[in-house]
């Protein structure tokens, strides 16, 4: 068993976009094609960020009511009245979207993802984070094997890649991806990360300055919709390590039978991902309808919430369930921005929030021994939170 050498987009390249058999799904995990469109709740992160405390509140009950697995009816009816993200789905895709939408509507909205809008992040800077991006993958084979790092395949693995094969058995995702560390920076391995285009560094620092901040406005806005000190993940080290992963997706003339990346929830405790501008992929699992479509808005990222706030917060909150499939006429990018505590931390349910006479639903660990046992089962498609039920 040797890594795949040649890369998802390579073989997209040569065969015309047709996947070779180690990418074909069995039966029962291909995906369907005509999935309806998902509504997922808007966060205003200028109202958070607010001085005036009525305005934060209502967004605050918004995140509350997005993020909390057994809520209301209620609370749904305060996040219906913000704006759905499907609203800007390109004309193509919504005309798309709206009929599937009607034969088959979606009333519940999800409450694992969401989308951050008023971020202050400037659009132009956006763009040129995912110019950049379709810029480093156009670059020949030879020259984007240059940042692939030669550690052991089922270690983490930095720099550029596809998906580490690890057993025969393994059906391969089509996906092409660049891993970087990007904090604490004394983690950043810079001779990984791409010398073209040459502005490619630049936009990723300027850009990650910038998420930085965004990221300790919402773990503030979570940490007070459970009830916890607002600095309670900022201080505590959940903002420990960030790791970027630029997704590419090459076309697939075969969408019906194959996955971008396969079911899974992400190990951080939050993921912020800034989504292809037109092309939609990523799709997310809903109790009541299955698998949903998320929309696209250009402007918005969405932050995904993963398995550690999960046992943070003794399921009170849940990892989204989340898989991307392809289509067979355009490419796709997307990046994904995982934050994870600090690998020494412990893991496990947070003490203030194991309610009087419930038991404590997951173990106690540390965030390393967490993220290795992620790794090695992500690739072979198994969900390293069930081991961590008590
Ligand atoms: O491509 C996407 O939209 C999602 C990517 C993702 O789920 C991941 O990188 O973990
Ligand atoms: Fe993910």
């Amino acid at each position: 068993m040797a890594d795949l050498i040649e890369r998802v987009q390579e073989i997209a390249l040569k065969n015309n976009g047709s996947p070779t058999k180690r990418f074909i799904r069995n039966e029962s995990d291909r995906p369907n094609l005509e999935s309806p469109l998902g509504r997922i709740p808007i966060i205003d992160l200028s109202y958070v960020k607010s001085k005036d405390f009525d305005q934060r509140q209502v967004e605050d009950s918004k995140l509350k009511s997005a993020s909390q697995n057994n809520s209301t009816n209620d609370s749904m009816t305060i996040i219906s009245e913000s704006t759905e993200i499907s609203s800007s789905v390109p004309q193509t895709m919504r005309v798309e979207s709206d009929i599937q939408s009607n034969t088959r509507s979606v009333a519940r909205q999800q409450r694992d993802i969401f989308g951050v809008i008023g971020h202050g992040i400037p659009t132009s800077l956006i763009d040129e984070v995912r110019n950049v991006q379709r810029l480093f993958f156009k670059l020949p084979p030879k020259e984007k094997q240059n940042y692939t790092s030669d550690s052991k395949i089922y270690e983490f693995k930095e720099g550029y890649g596809s998906d580490p094969l690890l057993s025969d058995e393994q059906i391969l995702d089509w996906n092409d991806m660049l891993y970087l560390n990007v904090y604490p920076e004394e983690g950043r391995k810079i001779d990984l990360c791409p010398q073209k285009p040459e502005s490619f560094k630049e936009k990723m620092f300027e850009f990650n300055e910038k998420v930085m901040i965004i990221m300790d406005e919402i773990f503030k806005a979570v940490a007070r919709s459970l009830g916890l000190d607002e600095f309670y993940f900022v201080n505590n080290g959940t903002k420990g390590l960030i790791t970027w992963r630029f997704n590419y997706y090459p076309l697939c003339s075969k969408p019906d039978l194959v996955l971008g990346l396969k079911p899974h929830s992400d190990s951080s405790s939050i993921t912020i991902l800034l989504q292809d501008d037109q092309v939609p992929g990523l799709e997310v699992f809903n109790d009541e309808f299955g698998w949903v479509k998320v929309p696209i808005r250009p402007d918005a990222l969405v932050v995904i919430l993963g398995d550690e706030i999960q046992i943070m917060t003794n399921g009170k909150y849940k990892s989204a369930l989340h898989k991307v499939v392809t289509n067979s006429e355009r490419e796709r990018i997307s990046l994904s921005m995982f934050v994870l505590s600090n690998p020494q931390n412990v893991l496990g349910p947070i003490d203030e929030l194991i309610e009087e006479g419930k038991p404590k639903l997951y173990k106690t660990t540390t965030v390393k021994n967490y993220q290795d046992s992620f790794l090695a089962n992500f690739a072979i498609g198994k969900h390293s939170i069930d081991a961590m039920r008590v």
